[in-house]
Parts: C-alpha cells; sequence; structure tokens
C-alpha cells in the first residue's frame, strides 16, 4: 500500500538516525536483530494467525488468547528462548495489546518460586513450572484486603501430627480474590479490561498441604511447628518486588505504543483552517496538539530510560540478597514502589490524552487506544495500589531526613537531600537539562524537610509514628512524587549525557525531549518555586517560553521520534498507528468487517416492529 504523502514528508525531515536510535532503545544492534527474527517468527506462523480480538466476546477473548499464549510458549520453547526481554517480544507480538492468560503463572509464580525456594523445592516445583507441567498462580489478596497484607484472614495453621498445614478462608472477607490465572474455584466476573486474564476467586475449607509446601529458602517450619525466620524478613516481600521493578518498562512500552498512535494520526488528520482558503493543516501543527502530545513524547523516553535502569538496578540488588547481602533491598523496594506508582499512574493519564487527542476515531478500537488503555490502567493498582506504595516511598524519605540529621550517609538515589542547592540565576529562555534536574532535585528537597517538620511535630504531640504518618498522609504522598520525579529526571539526563557523547545527533534531540520533560514537571508545581523563592515569575514565563520554541524544534523530528520505537504494524495492531498512514480506506474496511455488519441482528424486526404495531 503506497506511504501517505503526509508520513512520507514527515520522513525527510529530522536531524538524527532512527534506526540508530531504535538500537539505543533496544540495548544495542544486535537485540534490534534479534528482535526483528522473534517477532518475524511470530507474524510469519499460521498458528498465530486468528479472529480480530477486538470483536470477541469476553469468552472468545480468553480462549483465544489461551490458545495464543500456549503458542508462544511453544514458540519460545521451540526457538530456545529463555531471555525475559525476548520471551516478552514474542508474548507482545501475539498478544495484540492483552495480558495474556498464562503471564500471572510467569511473572507471579515462577517468579517466587525463583526466589523462595530451596534447593529440593525448586528441583519439584520450579522446573516443571518453568516447563509447564504446573500451571500457577499468586493467591493473596483477598475478598476483604488487598493492600493491607498483615490484614489478611486466611489461616494456615500447622498440624504437628501430620506434618501438615491446614489451610482455611474462615470469613467471606477472606475469600481469595483477584487471583489471576486462577482457574480452580471461579472467575469473579466482567472486569474492566485485563480480559485476557481469568482472575479468580479461592475459598479453603480445611485444604491439607504437606509441611514442605512453604517454600524454605528463607523462612521455615521445623518438624515440630517451630518458626525459623528469615535472615532479613522483609525478603518475603520480594515476589512483589519484582512485578515492580518491571512494571515502570512496562509502562513506558504502552506510553510508547499510545505515542506513536496519536502522533502519526495528528500528521495525517487534517483539520479546520487556521488562514480561510489555505486548506486544513495537519492537527500536529496546532500549538495545543503539540501541548498535549510532545510532553507525553517526552515522557515516553523518559519513562523508558529509568524503566531500563530500574530493571538493572533490581537484578544487582537480587544478586546481592543472593549472596547474603541485604543492604541494598530497602533502597530497592522504594525504587520501585515510587517509579511503579508514578509512572503507571502518568502513564494511563498519558494514555488517555492520546486516546482524545485523535478525537472521535481515537474512541474506536480500531484505535487500539482503548485496549490499551484498559489493559494498562490496571497497573495502579495491581501489584501494589499507587496510594500504598508512595507511602512506602514516603516513609522512607522521612528516615533519610533522620539519617541526614545523625550523620548517616544515605543510598545513592537520595544523595541530593544532602547537597546544597543556590538560588537560581536569572533563568533565561533556554535553560539546559542539567540546570532543570538540579531544580527539580531541589524541590524534592525542600519538599521533604517542610513535610518532615509537620511529621516530626506531630510525633512530639502524640508519640505515636502511625498517627504522624496518618495526619498527613497528602503531603506525603506528594513528597514521594517529587522524589521518584527527580529520580525519573536523573535517570534520563545520565543517559542523554552518554547519548551525547556516543552519537551526537542523537543526543541532541534526546535533550530537547529531555528538557520538555523537565520543563513541564516545574511548570506543574511552579507554585513550589516561587514558594521556596528559587525561581521568580519572569524564570516561570522565561521557561514557558522556551516549552513552546522546543516544540518548533521538536515538531519535524516528531514521526521519526515514535518510528524509533519501532513497532510492526502488527504489534501496534492500530489502524490510527499505521506505518503507511493509510487510515481511512483501512477504517471502512475495518468497520465493514465487523461481525455487527455480519449477521442480520434480528433485534429490529423483533422490537422495533413492534413499535409500529403498538401504534402509539
Ligand atoms: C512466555 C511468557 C513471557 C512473559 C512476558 C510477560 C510480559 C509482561 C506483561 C506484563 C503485564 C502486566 C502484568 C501485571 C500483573 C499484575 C498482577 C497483580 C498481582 C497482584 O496484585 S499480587 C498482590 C499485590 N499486593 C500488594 O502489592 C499489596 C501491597 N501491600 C504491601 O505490600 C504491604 O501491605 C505494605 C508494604 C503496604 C505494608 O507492609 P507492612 O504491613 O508489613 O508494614 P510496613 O509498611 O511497616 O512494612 C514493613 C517493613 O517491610 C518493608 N517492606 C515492605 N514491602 C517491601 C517489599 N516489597 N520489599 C522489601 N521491603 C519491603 C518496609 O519498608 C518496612 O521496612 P522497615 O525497615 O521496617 O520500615
Ligand atoms: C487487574 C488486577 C489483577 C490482579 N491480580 C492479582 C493476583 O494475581 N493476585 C493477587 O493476590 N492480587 C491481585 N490483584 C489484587 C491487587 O493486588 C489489589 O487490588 C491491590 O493490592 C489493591 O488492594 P485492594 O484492592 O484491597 O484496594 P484497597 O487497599 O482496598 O484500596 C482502596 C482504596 O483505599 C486506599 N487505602 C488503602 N489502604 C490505605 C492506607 N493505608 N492509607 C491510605 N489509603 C489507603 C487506597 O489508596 C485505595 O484508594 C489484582 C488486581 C487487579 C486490578
Amino acid at each position: 500500500m503506497p506511504m501517505n504523502p503526509d508520513l512520507e514528508k514527515e520522513r525527510q525531515g529530522g536531524t538524527f538516525d532512527v534506526e540508530q536510535l531504535t538500537h539505543i532503545l533496544d540495548g544495542g544492534r544486535d537485540k534490534t536483530l534479534k528482535r526483528h527474527f522473534l517477532e518475524q517468527e511470530v507474524l510469519k506462523d499460521p498458528v498465530f494467525r486468528g479472529p480480530d480480538t477486538r470483536f470477541l466476546s469476553r469468552e472468545e477473548l480468553f480462549g483465544e488468547l489461551l490458545r495464543k499464549h500456549v503458542a508462544v510458549i511453544k514458540k519460545t520453547q521451540e526457538l530456545s528462548i529463555d531471555d525475559i526481554n525476548e520471551a516478552s517480544t514474542i508474548y507482545s507480538a501475539a498478544m495484540n495489546n492483552n495480558v495474556g492468560p498464562l503471564t500471572l503463572h510467569s511473572v507471579a509464580f515462577v517468579a517466587p518460586l525463583d526466589l523462595m525456594a530451596d534447593d529440593e523445592q525448586k528441583k519439584k516445583w520450579l522446573i516443571p513450572a518453568k516447563k509447564y507441567e504446573i500451571i500457577g498462580c499468586y493467591a493473596q489478596t483477598e475478598l476483604g484486603h488487598g493492600s493491607f497484607i498483615r490484614g489478611l484472614e486466611t489461616r494456615a495453621d500447622y498440624d504437628v501430627n501430620t506434618q501438615q498445614f491446614v489451610l482455611n478462608t474462615p470469613t467471606e472477607t477472606a475469600i481469595k480474590w483477584w487471583v489471576g490465572g486462577c482457574v480452580a474455584v471461579g472467575d469473579i466476573g466482567p472486569k474492566f479490561g485485563f480480559g485476557g486474564v481469568d482472575n479468580g476467586y479461592l475459598c479453603l475449607n480445611n485444604v491439607r498441604i504437606p509441611r514442605d509446601n512453604l517454600l524454605a529458602k528463607t523462612g521455615k517450619v521445623l518438624e515440630d511447628g517451630t518458626y525459623v525466620k528469615p535472615e532479613n524478613p522483609k525478603v518475603v516481600y520480594g515476589s512483589m518486588l519484582g512485578i515492580r521493578a518491571a512494571l515502570p518498562k512496562v509502562g513506558a512500552y504502552n506510553l510508547s505504543k499510545a505515542v506513536t498512535i496519536a502522533i502519526r494520526y495528528s500528521c495525517v488528520r487534517h483539520q479546520s483552517e487556521i488562514k480561510p482558503g489555505c486548506g486544513e493543516p495537519q492537527v500536529l501543527d496546532y500549538q495545543t496538539q503539540q501541548h498535549k502530545l510532545f510532553p507525553l513524547l517526552a515522557t515516553a523516553y523518559a519513562f523508558h530510560t529509568v524503566g531500563v535502569w530500574m530493571l538493572d538496578f533490581h537484578s544487582t540488588v537480587m544478586n546481592e540478597i543472593n549472596e547474603g547481602h541485604y543492604h541494598r533491598l530497602a533502597e530497592d523496594h522504594v525504587l520501585a514502589a515510587g517509579l511503579k506508582a508514578v509512572i503507571n499512574w502518568k502513564t494511563h493519564e498519558g494514555i488517555e490524552i492520546c486516546r482524545f487527542s485523535c478525537g472521535g476515531h481515537g474512541y474506536s478500537l480500531a484505535s487500539s487506544l482503548p485496549v490499551i488503555y484498559v489493559n494498562h490502567v490496571a497497573n495502579s493498582t495491581a501489584e501494589g495500589e499507587t496510594v500504598i506504595l508512595l507511602l512506602q516511598t514516603a516513609v522512607y524519605l522521612m528516615k533519610c531526613v533522620i539519617d541526614l540529621e545523625q550523620g548517616t550517609p544515605l543510598d545513592p538515589s537520595v544523595a541530593y537531600l544532602d547537597q546544597s542547592f543556590s538560588k537560581s540565576e536569572q533563568w533565561c529562555s533556554d535553560v539546559d537539562m542539567h540546570s532543570l534536574l538540579k531544580a527539580i532535585q531541589f524541590r524534592s528537597k525542600k519538599f521533604t524537610e517542610y513535610v518532615s517538620s509537620f511529621v516530626k511535630k506531630e510525633l512530639m504531640a502524640t508519640g505515636n509514628q502511625q498517627l504522624a504518618f496518618n495526619k498527613h498522609k497528602v503531603i506525603l504522598v506528594e513528597c514521594a512524587k517529587a522524589h521518584t520525579e527527580a529520580v525519573i529526571m536523573n535517570a534520563f539526563v545520565t543517559k542523554v549525557d552518554e547519548i551525547l557523547q556516543s552519537n551526537p545527533s542523537v543526543g541532541k534531540v534526546l535533550s530537547l525531549l529531555c528538557q520538555i520533560y523537565g520543563v513541564t514537571e516545574i511548570l506543574a508545581h511552579s507554585g513550589d518555586y516561587i514558594q521556596y523563592e528559587y525561581l521568580r515569575k519572569i524564570d516561570l514565563d522565561n521557561i514557558q517560553d522556551q516549552l513552546f520554541k522546543l516544540y518548533t524544534y521538536i515538531r519535524p523530528e516528531a514521526v521519526l521520534l515514535v518510528d524509533a520505537f519501532d513497532f510492526h504494524d502488527e504489534v501496534l495492531k492500530s489502524i490510527l498507528g499505521r506505518y503507511d498512514g493509510q487510515v481511512y480506506e483501512n477504517m471502512f474496511k475495518w468497520a465493514k468487517a465487523s461481525p455487527f455488519n455480519k449477521q442480520d441482528q434480528g433485534t429490529f424486526r423483533k422490537y422495533i416492529q413492534q413499535l409500529k404495531q403498538a401504534k402509539l
């Protein structure tokens, strides 16, 4: 199919090599080539062809995705793939923006076995689980409790005579609920999205399991019932930590898809007139459309950068823990918590902005933006609700203030809290990304000190830390967000500095995005900068001007920047986001193919005729 002339023109501009940026995003040329190979292994294999999942009922969708997920597993094994990124490539190429039915088995059942089973148990369960000879799930949440783990009611009473645990969900609120991939007792019913996963319920009534079913790499129960605590009790939370550490990159992936669709479509879509008689401009030429999408384009790159960094950091900490060193577990936990919370929340807001920036067609499943949205938005609740996780980060920051007062060295990711920040000079309208980072770190430091003063005062008055925290949860959450933004901007600036050395032209365009990210973040909290007398109104006016100027620099690069995400049309599965930009013809073809247009519903005759007969 010929290329849409608008997109053809967009691709003649630009100042950087798209393919080189794709290689950087993938982690090197070889990884790009391997990703292409794996995608083609899926896309050319007829077993992965099937009905358009957007036309399927819940039941049909589950069945079709389960069929495809089994094919993904077979393909992964056939190609001897054990790298999670490569396995995810095969998975994403097949799932059409859905979450597959066996995802929880991989991310929430196999992972804890790997983390907490001893060698015997690994032989017994981990090896067959990796071969899908046993299928598992992660049944923690109950009807009455999800966030508050210490409030869970399920019981495991040890019967010393039989060396067994007797499991019970003693109350209705104790029923295990939301358990992804749990086909034992029942499905919890239709959901907002996640149609590909059978989130189940599980009632336990005197279910007996052998003593050695308790994963025993860390804590264990001896034959006489004595509980041997793990060296570090917090490691039992490790299974959740693993998924949280991965979710920032999942957020970046989903936002990159949405931004690709919205920016390509905004170049194809012509609407209204700027100068009468001069034709309808591309909607991406409107400043308001740029103001919707370019900060999100910058955010997708920022989130990808920090998502890769978080996974590397988490993997290093897990290796240290495997060798018995727990000193970085706390930092890993609060980084994963803050990044998972902020990135997934801002991503689902961003996908929604991408959807309505495409007008009515964004609301159609033909765009796939609604599919991406409803499957992504769960990540702000699942694996740790946003506020719950931000409070974890906030409590850690309050401890950092005490450490500072006591002269205890801080973890590297919070070292800036110990830095002094000079008042900014007059910010002219081309402030660089390093100055923007300093400003964002300054705000986080000031906010942490401000919140800590309130919590301390409350603690003095009540002597109860939980009460003190509970009274200031709103500003504690804001403090955690401010710190997390400093972590994101720091990762982005560090990566762009590195790329400026290795590939100046790519680095330059990424530095523009980094500035857009930083300026957008500062303007979103401009009142704090005035209140802390770090910036003046003139400075804020100047960076507002800078933002609009940055949009003009990014405008000719925008399509190339989303092309660099390198989503194959069959992976993106969006008519608005097609690489060739042939939207209208394919929208019409897609609509005509809808089953709704295929069979005579019969309902018309059945009910409307009654109206006629009723002679109202
Ligand atoms: C071929 C296939 C390939 C596969 C490809 C896959 C592709 C990827 C597609 C991905 C699609 C998306 C998948 C997503 C699936 C999601 C499924 C969802 C699963 C779930 O939701 S599971 C259930 C999740 N539940 C929670 O997260 C509960 C949240 N609540 C808690 O964690 C705790 O209640 C708490 C932390 C809020 C409170 O804990 P507690 O009551 O004990 O009290 P404290 O706050 O004082 O904590 C005690 C100390 O422990 C430390 N701590 C807490 N948590 C952790 C942790 N996780 N790690 C380390 N340390 C932790 C605290 O800091 C405290 O420490 P202190 O020193 O004592 O202060
Ligand atoms: C798509 C999806 C898949 C899931 N898959 C699984 C799975 O496979 N296995 C599993 O075990 N669970 C699973 N879950 C459950 C998930 O882990 C919980 O929904 C999540 O932990 C939130 O807990 P909750 O539902 O009890 O919400 P609640 O904690 O009841 O939250 C309700 C509100 O209360 C607020 N709140 C609660 N506690 C506090 C507090 N201390 N301070 C301030 N505000 C508070 C929250 O911020 C929120 O606004 C899944 C959930 C979803 C949506």
